[in-house]
Parts: C-alpha cells; sequence; structure tokens
C-alpha cells in the first residue's frame, strides 16, 4: 500500500495552503494531496497590508502543475470516500487506498440553498457553477437575489443588463458585512440604473482571472474550490437590456414558489417561475439566486469513528486545527473553530482565514509528526481582518468591526464623506475594539495596532476622527 507522512484531503486554499506549509516545514517527507477538482487553488502576489491584513492574487493550477512545483509533493485527482483513523488508511472512488502518518481534512463547503433540487434556483460556488450562471443570464430579463451576504453583495453591483430583485431578511443591504450606516453609504451605487462599464464606479481588476481549459467538470458531482476575489471579473453576467435595476425587497423572505400560470406578478409578462414572498409580494423571474450562505462538507465521506461536528455542520477544531479524532486534523471552510478565541478574533468562511488555518494545521501536523508538544498559536487569530470591494470600494473590517459578542455595550465613532469613504471605529471603555474602514482612508493600520495594544484613547475623544487633525502622529 502506498504510505506518505501527510495526506490531505481537498485542493482549495485551505489545502493547497497545507501541502505548502508541510512541503516547506518537513523537506524531507512525502506528502500527498487528494482533490476531486482538476485544478488547484494557489496564493501568489501576496501584499501585506498590516500585520494581519493582506490581499492576494488567486492562481488556478492544473493539479500536474501544483505537483511539479514541490518535489515532495505528489496530487492526485480522486474523491475520497472514507478514512480509516485507527488504521490510518484514506480510500478514494478510484479504489486506492492510501496510508497516512497525519491527515488534515480541507474539503470545503457547498451552498446551502434554499431550495435543494429545484431547477429553478442556483447557488454560486465553483467555476462550473458561475458558467451555468453565465449560461441562464444571457436570456433573462429579471432575477430573483435572495441572501445578504457575500455573494448577494457582490452580484447585485456587478450583473448587468435585467433587472433585479434582492430579497433580504433584514431592515438593510449587504448585513453580513457591515452596519446600516455603511448600507446607507451604498445606496447610491446599489441604485445607480446606468450600466456600471460607462459609469465611474467600476474599478479595475487587478487580481484573479479564472481560465479553466479542459474542465470537464468533476468527478461524482463533487463542487470544485470555491472562488473568490474578482470571481465575477471574467465571466459575461450581462442579460438582455442595457443598464439594471435593483428592487431591494427588506425583512422578507421566500416563502414558496410556483409554475403556475395563475400566478400573477405585477408585470404583465409571462415567466418560468414565480416566487412568493412572506411581505405578500409575488415576482415572476428567469430564475433564483440563492446566495445563502454554505454548509461544510463534513459528513461527505465515511469514517470508523465519529468526527464531532459543531451546531453549523462545520468538524470541530481546537487552538493547533486538531479535530475530535487522533492524527486527523482540519482546515478551511469545513472547520469550526472551537477553541477560547482571542477577543478580537472570530471565525468567518474567508479566503483569508481558509489560508491561515491551512498554513497553521501544517504547523501543527509536523510539530505533532516530530513529537513537539508546543506549538505557539499564529498571530493572525489574534485578530479578525478582511479586505474586500463592495459596490467598487475597498472594505477594510477589524476586529469587532459590528460590536459582536459586545451586548450593545459599545460607543460608535463615525466620520461618512459621501461618495467617498466611510469610517466607523467601535469604542469600549475608551479602547478600540474594532473598525470598518470603507474607501482609500489609509487608517488600517492605526486601527490595527489600536484594537491590538488596546491603548486607552479617552484623552482623544472625538479628535480621533477629525480630519484636520493626522491621527497618526499621535501614534507615531
Ligand atoms: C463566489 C464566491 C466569492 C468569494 N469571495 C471571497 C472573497 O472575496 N474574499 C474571501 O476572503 N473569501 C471569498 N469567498 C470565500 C472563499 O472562497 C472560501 O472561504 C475559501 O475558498 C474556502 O477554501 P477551502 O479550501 O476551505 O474550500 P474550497 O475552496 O471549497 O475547497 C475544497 C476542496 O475540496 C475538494 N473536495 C471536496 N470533497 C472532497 C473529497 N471527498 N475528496 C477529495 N476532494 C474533495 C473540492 O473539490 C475542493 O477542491 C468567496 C466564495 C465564493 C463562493
Ligand atoms: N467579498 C467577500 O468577502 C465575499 C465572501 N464570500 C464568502 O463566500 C461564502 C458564501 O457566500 P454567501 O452565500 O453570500 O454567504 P454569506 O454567509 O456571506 O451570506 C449568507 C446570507 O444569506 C442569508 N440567509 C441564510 N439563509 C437564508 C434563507 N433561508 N433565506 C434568506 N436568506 C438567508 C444569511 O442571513 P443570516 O446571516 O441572517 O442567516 C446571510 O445574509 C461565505 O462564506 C462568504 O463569506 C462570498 C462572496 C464575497
Amino acid at each position: 500500500m502506498e504510505s506518505y507522512s501527510f495526506v490531505i484531503v481537498g485542493g482549495g486554499i485551505a489545502g493547497v495552503s497545507c501541502a505548502e506549509g508541510l512541503a516547506l516545514l518537513c523537506p524531507e517527507k512525502q506528502i500527498l494531496l487528494i482533490t476531486a477538482s482538476p485544478v488547484v487553488k494557489a496564493v501568489s502576489n501576496i501584499i501585506h497590508l498590516t500585520k494581519t491584513l493582506c490581499e492576494f492574487d488567486v492562481k488556478e493550477l492544473k493539479t500536474e502543475q501544483f505537483a511539479d512545483s514541490l518535489p515532495t509533493v505528489s496530487v492526485i485527482q480522486d474523491t475520497v470516500t472514507s478514512i480509516n483513523t485507527k488504521e490510518h488508511t484514506v480510500c478514494t472512488v478510484g479504489g486506492k487506498c492510501i496510508k497516512y502518518e497525519k491527515i488534515c481534512i480541507c474539503t470545503g463547503g457547498s451552498p446551502k440553498l434554499i431550495m435543494e433540487d429545484n431547477p429553478f434556483v442556483l447557488g454560486i460556488r465553483d467555476t462550473e457553477s458561475v458558467k451555468e450562471f453565465e449560461t441562464r443570464i444571457k436570456g433573462a430579463r429579471r432575477i430573483v437575489v435572495v441572501g445578504n451576504g457575500g455573494i448577494a453583495t457582490e452580484l447585485v453591483h456587478e450583473v448587468q443588463g435585467l433587472q433585479i430583485i434582492w430579497a433580504i431578511k433584514d431592515k438593510h443591504v449587504s448585513a453580513t458585512f457591515v452596519d446600516p450606516g455603511a448600507a446607507e453609504f451604498f445606496q447610491t451605487r446599489l441604485l445607480r440604473a446606468e450600466d456600471k462599464e460607462t459609469s465611474q464606479v467600476s474599478s479595475p481588476v487587478k487580481r484573479l482571472k479564472y481560465t479553466v481549459h479542459g474542465f470537464s467538470g468533476m468527478k461524482d458531482g463533487l463542487g470544485g474550490a470555491a472562488l473568490g476575489p474578482d470571481w465575477h471579473a471574467t465571466f459575461d453576467i450581462h442579460g438582455i437590456h442595457p443598464g439594471r435595476m435593483v428592487t431591494v425587497e427588506y425583512e422578507t423572505e421566500v416563502q414558496n414558489v410556483s409554475h403556475r400560470a395563475d400566478s400573477t406578478d405585477s408585470s404583465d409578462e409571462s415567466w418560468p417561475i414565480h416566487v412568493h414572498l412572506t411581505n405578500g409580494k409575488i415576482y415572476g423571474c428567469d430564475f433564483i439566486v440563492s446566495a445563502t450562505g454554505v454548509t461544510p462538507n463534513s459528513s461527505i465521506f465515511a469514517t470508523d469513528d465519529k468526527l464531532i461536528l459543531a451546531d453549523d455542520g462545520g468538524i470541530k477544531v481546537n487552538w493547533k486545527m486538531e479535530t475530535s479524532i487522533p492524527d486527523t486534523f482540519a482546515a478551511g471552510d469545513v472547520c469550526t473553530a472551537s477553541w477560547e478565541r482571542a477577543p478580537h478574533w472570530f471565525q468567518m468562511r474567508l479566503w483569508t482565514q481558509a489560508r491561515q488555518m491551512g498554513m497553521y494545521a501544517a504547523k501543527s501536523m509536523a510539530a505533532s509528526l516530530a513529537g513537539e508538544e508546543e506549538v505557539l498559536q499564529d498571530f493572525s487569530f489574534e485578530l479578525f481582518s478582511h479586505v474586500t470591494r463592495f459596490f467598487g470600494y475597498k472594505v477594510v473590517l477589524l476586529g469587532l468591526y459590528n460590536g459582536q459578542t459586545l451586548d450593545g455595550q459599545y460607543e460608535v465613532l463615525l466620520r461618512v464623506t459621501k461618495d467617498m469613504e466611510y469610517i466607523k471605529l467601535v469604542i469600549k471603555d475608551g479602547k478600540m475594539q474594532g473598525a470598518v474602514l470603507i474607501g482609500e482612508t489609509d487608517l488600517e493600520e492605526m486601527c490595527e495596532n489600536l484594537i491590538l495594544n488596546q491603548l486607552d484613547l479617552s484623552v482623544y475623544g472625538e479628535d480621533l476622527l477629525n480630519p484636520d487633525i493626522d491621527i497618526e502622529d499621535y501614534f507615531d
């Protein structure tokens, strides 16, 4: 039987970062990456904006290309069906059984759709699903987007040439990421009717280009690795009309859908599907995008011993990224951080965290193989940090940026310059707990430091955000 020191399951950012980390830390050990997808996702061109905040490009590499780049890493494209944790063996659909000493599960997540099996309900996760979306949108006049997180926020801004009904449970848009004030700040760009390409709001794509040649889909219907920054940039996601129109339906959910011709909406057109919202409105549309979160792929293969799962379905991991089963680690979207967290960090299923967890799992696995007891936790778990783009603006989120875990016991310092910047600082007992920085604020480094060092800022009061005072001078 083939045997490896380390086996990693999954070729997304978490699995690839884990493999790269192990190759670096244990150059004499053999590593195997098993992935259902024909391409793997690797990080490149990392730009550190602060200690914890970084931007990077994502490359899609064919499995052979990735294996060629690291001499001790082998890659097979296959689907894992079972892991025997006592025997330390992993078996695949392709009939392979492989022995390992340490294994890391990085199988990601799948879209959690509002209606599984309804052909008019699409989820977006990997290249294949965006291609399906691209095909469907070509002839579309109207779509209903359900969900109020990352994908929905990006879609309503990027999709052109058709009417979008955005149905959200909350009182404001993009609630997974921002507060009502920031949502208000986005409003002009959200409702702008003209074609984005002819307006000033589009920003150049600096990062990822997805080109997957000869990608003929996945074995066993398993999804590929998740998309990430700028995923929409290389797909043609235009409907048939010029411009676009977004109607937001607030505080509502989808009650049911019907295909009946007698379901009527306010238009006189005929539609293949009608969406009945809990607020009583009915919208006919060409299809529905369910951008309603992810379910961790934690139970897609058998294990002899039961992996303990968290309430959200993720595999519980401790601060060393160890699961409940010895020699079995997990990282990325599939796992749920179940250690006592630093006060300003929490888990969100993001690209950045998948990378940090994959790299850190590698460190832990290497130490475990070497019998080293002590592993220092990575600095990145000290502070939640995320940088992205919403509605054409740079968005930086730091620490408890929405007052998470503070039970409403905090103050907010705000500075808003219409169409330019939105800065929100979350302060408790005079100390900064979090920040939302939208636009080119250049404040990320200072805010990061102030959250980490918990300096008492009471004496500065509102001067902290006084545009006439260069507050960075205070803290040099
Ligand atoms: C449209 C979209 C946009 C996003 N944008 C951003 C963003 O701007 N910023 C950000 O930080 N995050 C973003 N994310 C989230 C980010 O992409 C994910 O959090 C991250 O990629 C998760 O990485 P992962 O390696 O844990 O999982 P995945 O990327 O899902 O990889 C899982 C891998 O496991 C393989 N696999 C699954 N089951 C098996 C099996 N049984 N056997 C073998 N292989 C298996 C899969 O084929 C895949 O290769 C976005 C996600 C989506 C869907
Ligand atoms: N730029 C970025 O950083 C991006 C990040 N991503 C990441 O990719 C992953 C997938 O994105 P996405 O699908 O948008 O997931 P998110 O977790 O970001 O958002 C899911 C949204 O759907 C809502 N929701 C859940 N169930 C229902 C339901 N039955 N009916 C109506 N609304 C519902 C959630 O509300 P509630 O929370 O109240 O349940 C939430 O608003 C996430 O991990 C996300 O963080 C994706 C795109 C861009």
